[in-house]
């Protein structure tokens, strides 16, 4: 395998990657850990589901302004906030997976 084929290989697995440590702040619920502050917080998933509307927002406000790193940022925050929602609700990768390959 090349460099090149090593990398694309890392960075297809980071959403796999990023998903598993998500599972494991969701069991583990580390006090330093962002992510399981949102599985914990005292307004339940509404902590998550305010943070995808604002990170939406923001999406939405960069494109408008076709500022290309800031829109690449905030889509980050958002699927990252996307997967801590769906791992709150016991679904996962391959559900999200199978429905976009449903529509192929
Ligand atoms: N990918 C992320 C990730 N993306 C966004 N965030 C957090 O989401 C929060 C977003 O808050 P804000 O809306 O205020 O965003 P901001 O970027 O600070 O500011 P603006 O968007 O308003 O400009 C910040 O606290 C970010 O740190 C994330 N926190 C954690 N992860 C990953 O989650 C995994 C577990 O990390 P812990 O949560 O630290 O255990 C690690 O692999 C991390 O890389």
């Amino acid at each position: 395998m090349s460099d090149s084929d090593r990398d694309a290989a890392s960075s297809a697995a980071v959403l796999d990657e990023l998903f598993a440590t998500i599972e494991s702040r969701k069991e583990a619920l580390p006090e330093d850990s962002y992510t399981a502050s949102l599985f914990t917080h005292e307004k339940g998933e509404n902590a998550v589901l305010e943070k995808i509307g604002e990170e939406s927002t923001e999406t939405i406000l960069a494109a408008k302004d076709d500022d290309l790193d800031e829109l690449t940022y905030e889509s980050a925050d958002l699927v990252y906030h996307l997967l801590v929602l769906l791992a709150m609700k016991d679904l996962d990768l391959d559900d999200l997976r199978e429905e976009l390959r449903e529509r192929f």
